[in-house]
């Protein structure tokens, strides 16, 4: 069976009662087996989700990072500090962030290499936006954006990287691409990787897709040959919603 990762993004929501009511809700009932879940969640909420995620089949993330591990960079945290406090997963060029917050290409490769510094395992986001798709861009923007974030990394790091394919203007719209659309650009996705290092390494590597994933369309994606799980926002953020998420893997 393919190994399915589900991760919960929730952004800037939930106040640390609300988060911690949610991990109470979700450990028991997450599966585990070829389905890992993933709570993608504030700074602030991480050392008291990391204690209550121990020892279950739910694995917890930041949603961005510096690449230093220390210096004059107020409001920052670094991958250093991640670890530290047990964190296993770090999110990285979330499209939000590269347009609110100037994230680069450039910028994505420093952190994801910095990830793997520190032995963090990043989910490195891609996406066209709706013009770029209009445009026939599609393929240059997620193909491009894929080798610069992955350039300079070993093919064991490449295996590793888990790519989530968002297109922007699927993100929290309820529009998502068809499955068959979200498919095809993954499918290609990995075929740039393949080119930059080989179809044994490509197949290994976790594509996920993310843009209004929500319990009604999670097995018709997963059902696809290229798309191994998904980076959810909006439906991730209710316990109920994240489980059926999460088992929909496992099917
Ligand atoms: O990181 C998650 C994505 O931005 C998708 O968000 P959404 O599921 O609310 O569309």
């Amino acid at each position: 069976m393919r190994k399915v990762i589900i991760a919960g993004n929730w952004k800037m929501n939930k106040t640390l009662a609300e988060a911690s009511d949610f991990m109470d809700a979700v450990i028991p009932k997450a599966p585990g087996g070829n389905t890992e879940a993933i709570v993608c969640a504030p700074f602030v909420h991480l050392p008291a989700l990391v204690e209550k995620a121990k020892g279950s089949n739910v694995k917890v993330a930041a949603q961005n990072m510096h690449f230093e591990e220390s210096g004059a960079y107020t409001g920052e945290v670094s991958p250093t500090m991640l670890t530290d406090i047990g964190v296993t997963h770090v999110v990285i060029g979330h499209s939000e962030r590269r347009e609110y917050y100037a994230e680069t290409d450039e910028s994505v490769n420093q952190k994801t290499k910095a990830a793997f510094a520190h032995g963090l395992t990043p989910i490195v986001c891609v996406g066209e936006t709706l013009e770029q798709r209009e445009a026939n861009e599609t393929m240059d923007v997620v193909g491009g954006q894929v080798k610069k974030a992955l350039a300079g990394l070993s093919d064991e790091q490449v295996t590793q990287t888990i790519i989530a394919y968002e297109p922007i203007w699927a993100i929290g719209t309820g529009k998502t691409a068809s499955s068959e659309d979200a498919n095809e650009v993954c499918a290609k996705t990995r075929k740039v990787i393949a080119e930059i290092t080989s179809g044994d390494i490509a197949d290994q590597v976790v594509i996920q897709y993310g843009g209004s994933v929500k319990p009604a369309n999670i097995d018709e994606l997963l059902s696809q040959s290229d798309i191994d799980g998904a980076l959810v926002g909006g439906a991730s953020l209710e316990p109920e919603s994240f489980v059926q998420l999460v088992e929909a893997g496992t099917k």
